[in-house]
């Protein structure tokens, strides 16, 4: 063979063989970390304290009952309403121990009202039958302080509402700001209300000079901390910090100005915790779920333009409780990224940086590839927005007669 053949065989290899052997890598170990291990779950969480924020519906009471059903001792978290009352029921009826679920009405937007139930929740000790969690309550006891520890911390509140920013103007309701609220400021106040009620339950005065508002050892006790926590400190902290995002976290496009920036915020502040919490063997995880069929998803499809739907219709619907389940799997074989669908587990593998792949070497030689075929699939859809506007405007999807939010008709 002469010397041109033989480079243009070996460019060939390197641009195209190699990349789709690589991706077909990639989805491969996809498959197989999505497929849950049950017994392996029960092991993990019997026994342990999980707490899940937004558990009154959708993901939230799917993932809150897995947990329960494999033993966990659950404490929903969600704004007091009568779906809060009915979620408790049904996962308490899921539960080997009733008594072992509950639930704590607070608005999780408000960081200061949360903190104080979370502190009260610390204080209380589950009288659970499962052994292993009072054996955890008791460790930690910090003199004659009890605790109901929390083993595993699940951000999952959240709420989407489509539009065109023109169309979200109001000041008052503003469904921009609540949607940040919703899904950012209820994941950093979980987080923050946590680490605020163990601070205060280990009864350290933080003392700390005016002048002085960074610090890496408390200044009152001259103790030395890893990642702003003492000893003391860090004994009460949660094994697993689980936020929910999106896989708009990791893409965007028209529609989801507000709902992706609180998504690709919330990956901002999975990133940074999983580093700052790494020497305190704290595991971060940060969930992408694709589109799930939830109460939130009706609610979604009110306001959704139809082009919207068209293009986030690329992830496939699927059960909440086969995404929790999914996810769920993810975790346990130490994704740091779970998903639950394919398209999304290829947007993670073409934008992530600061965080662990969990197969390097393939997910490097794929990317690519990847990221080439979705900027093709990018100007299709540019192209179908332009051809959508030049028709007359974008319509509702939910809506029969096709009457536009407002605006733009
Ligand atoms: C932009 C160029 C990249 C090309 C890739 C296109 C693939 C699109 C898949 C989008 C999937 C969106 C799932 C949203 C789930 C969700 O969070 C919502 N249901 C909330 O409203």
């Amino acid at each position: 063979m002469e010397i041109g053949a033989a480079l243009v065989l070996l460019a060939v290899l390197l641009v195209v063989v190699v990349p789709v052997l690589a991706v077909v890598k990639i989805v491969t170990a996809f498959l197989l970390s999505i497929r849950l291990n049950e017994t392996q779950l029960t092991q993990k969480v019997r026994g342990r304290h999980v707490v899940v924020t937004g558990g009154s519906r959708g993901l939230g009471l799917s993932l809150a009952t897995r947990f329960a059903r494999s033993g966990a001792n659950v404490t929903l978290v969600a704004r007091a309403s009568p779906s809060l009352d009915a979620a408790l029921s049904s996962v308490a009826a899921a539960a080997a121990n009733p008594a072992s679920v509950r639930a704590v009405a607070v608005d999780l937007s408000d960081y200061l009202a949360t903190k104080e139930k979370i502190a009260v929740l610390l204080k209380e000790v589950i009288t659970s039958k499962s052994s292993h969690f009072l054996n955890t309550v008791n460790n930690i006891n910090n003199n004659d302080y009890k605790t109901g520890k929390i083993d595993w911390l699940i951000a999952n509140a959240g709420a989407s509402y489509p539009d065109f920013l023109a169309n979200q103007l109001s000041v008052e309701n503003s469904l921009v700001d609540a949607t940040i609220s919703t899904n950012y400021y209820t994941a950093l106040n979980i987080i923050r209300s946590v680490f605020a009620a163990i601070k205060e339950s280990t009864n350290i005065t933080h003392n700390i000079p005016a002048n002085i508002t960074n610090s890496s050892a408390d200044i009152t006790t001259q103790k030395p901390t890893v990642s702003g926590f003492t000893p003391a400190e860090s004994a009460l902290l949660p094994s697993k910090i689980i936020i929910v995002g999106s896989t708009l976290s990791f893409i965007s496009f028209l529609g989801y100005s507000a709902y992706s920036s609180s998504k690709y915020a919330l990956r901002g502040l999975a990133d940074s915790l999983r580093s700052e919490l790494l020497p305190l063997n704290i595991n971060v995880h940060f969930l992408h779920p694709g589109n799930m069929d939830t109460p939130g998803y009706i609610v979604e499809n009110t306001s959704k333009p139809s082009i919207v739907k068209k293009i986030d219709g690329a992830s496939q619907l699927v059960s909440a409780g086969d995404a929790a389940d999914a996810l769920i799997a993810g975790v346990l074989v130490d994704r740091y990224a779970p998903t639950n669908d394919l398209i999304s587990e290829l947007l993670r593998v073409s934008g992530s940086v600061s965080a662990p792949r969990p197969n390097p070497v393939s997910e490097v030689l794929g990317v690519g590839l990847l990221v080439f075929i979705f900027n093709i699939y990018l100007a299709f859809i540019d192209w179908d927005i332009a051809k959508d506007a030049k028709k007359g405007g974008f319509l509702i999807s939910g809506t029969s007669n096709g009457s536009n939010s407002g605006g733009s008709e």
